[in-house]
């Protein structure tokens, strides 16, 4: 699915963020979203999982045919900065979470679960709680439960704040693999994550 933005533009209160903002998001592949601080990237990542409407232009999600959808939650998984999990629950509860979100049944959920936890590399740890792991654990417990949920956009943003050098390594590895699968997305100033990805979309952030 590819995301396309069309002259979008966004304020808040009298602060204006976006102004006539195109950008065009591939599908299978990663592409960054880079820019200053505060020059709007967070705030376009909302708008493109359908969080928020922008206040002009449009985002679509186009299916290979060309035909264009508007944005719906509901085709978008988000790995936020700090690894959203559930502290006192274990890996694979956690991974579960977005592998029934479609409403499939327990057993394809569990099944489903389990590869993606072996598919980030943390089938050992599928029974241990979150609380005990490292932050590039938490991460990828987040990025198993985006892959088990089988959206087709998946959203990060600055997935690797909180990481050392070799945990950003293997987050950029894994969002290389997940975008054979998906159309992704990730907001960062991490020259790592951006050297991985296959496109960059830029925000000049001087409105
Ligand atoms: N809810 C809000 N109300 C008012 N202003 C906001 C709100 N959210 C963001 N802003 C402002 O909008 C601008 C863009 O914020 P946004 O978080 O989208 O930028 P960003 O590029 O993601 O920044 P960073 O790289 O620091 O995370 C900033 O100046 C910010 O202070």
């Amino acid at each position: 699915m590819q995301v396309i933005v069309e002259g979008v533009g966004f304020s808040y209160r009298n602060r204006q963020v976006l102004d006539q903002f195109d950008a065009r998001f591939e599908s299978n592949r990663v592409t960054a979203l880079v820019g200053p601080s505060g020059s709007g990237k967070s705030t376009l990542l909302a708008a493109i999982a359908g969080y928020t409407r922008p206040q002009a232009g449009h985002v679509w999600f186009a299916d290979p045919d060309g035909q264009r959808k508007r944005p719906s939650v509901e085709q978008v998984t988000w790995i936020a900065q700090d690894a959203n999990v559930l502290a006192a629950r274990t890996a694979l509860d956690n991974v579960l979470v977005g592998a029934l979100s479609d409403g499939s049944p327990f057993s394809a959920a569990s099944e489903r679960a389990l590869t993606a936890l072996r598919d980030v590399g943390l089938a050992h740890l599928m029974n241990e709680r979150c609380r005990t792991m490292s932050g590039g654990e938490k991460q990828r417990v987040a990025i198993a439960r985006s892959l088990a949920s089988d959206r087709p956009l998946i959203v990060a943003d600055e997935p690797s704040a909180s990481l050392d050098e070799s945990s950003t390594r293997s987050i950029a590895r894994l969002l290389s693999t997940i975008a054979g699968r998906a159309t992704v997305i990730v907001a960062t100033h991490d020259p790592v994550i951006v050297e991985a990805a296959s496109a960059v979309v830029r925000l000049r952030g001087d409105l």
